[in-house]
């Protein structure tokens, strides 16, 4: 008993989680930001994108799918679900950053107004309201050591950037041009802790043997 303990002690069973950005959808198109639940539906490219994906994923095997509550993610969740024969689970922590006064707004309206060639940085985050960047990556990582196992995590652009900054160790604005595509997978595992892919949209082998 106290052997077997101590295996798991020092060799803790290696975790994996598969990120994956929801298809596309109708702001996307429109370079809208929403953090609107129910609205904005995955256009015919992003079920497409999203079956793809799940595509990918046939034949692995994992302990759970997770997904943000927003539609156009939880959508992309179900059609993923089909693949791996798993009911989705809802977590808010996976929800798209909370936007403030720029929910629903395009993007640029505010960098090329507030902050001339500039990003979304402190700054800018605090003056529009939004949630700040550091306790986008803490919810994020509290939802995978809420998680010890293999997932699917479905969620959305600037959290997935998010947590695989904070493993990269850069900064927000650091990583402000990690462009995470639609439907794509982002693999981060733990213990040992390693970013195996960022915004892949195939898997390789060496990543299929974590979740086989
Ligand atoms: O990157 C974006 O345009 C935003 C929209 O709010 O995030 P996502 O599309 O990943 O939900």
């Amino acid at each position: 008993m106290y052997v077997y303990l101590l295996i798991i002690i020092l060799f803790p069973p290696m975790r994996g989680y598969i990120f994956i950005r929801h298809g596309e959808s109708n702001i996307n198109v429109e370079k809208v930001l929403s953090d609107d639940v129910d609205h904005n539906t995955l256009t015919d490219t992003g079920e497409k994108q999203a079956e793809r994906t799940g595509e990918q994923l046939t034949g692995l095997k994992f302990d759970g799918i997770i997904s943000s509550p927003i539609k156009r993610a939880y959508d992309t969740a179900n059609i993923i679900s089909n693949y791996v024969g798993l009911d989705v689970k809802i977590d808010d922590r996976l929800r798209e950053v909370y936007l403030g006064n720029a929910n629903g707004h395009n993007i640029n309206e505010f960098l090329d107004t507030l902050y001339p060639n500039s990003h979304i940085t402190g700054k800018v985050r605090d003056s529009l309201g939004m949630e700040t960047w550091e306790h986008l990556q803490e919810r994020v990582k509290a939802c995978m050591d809420e998680y010890k196992g293999k997932y699917i995590f479905v969620s959305h652009s600037d959290p997935i950037r998010a947590i695989a900054s904070y493993y990269m160790g850069l900064s927000e604005g650091e990583s402000f041009g990690m462009a995470i595509k639609n439907a794509s997978m982002t693999v981060i595992a733990r213990s040992p802790l390693k970013l195996l892919s960022l915004g892949a949209i195939n898997l390789d082998d060496k990543i299929k043997s974590i979740f086989s």
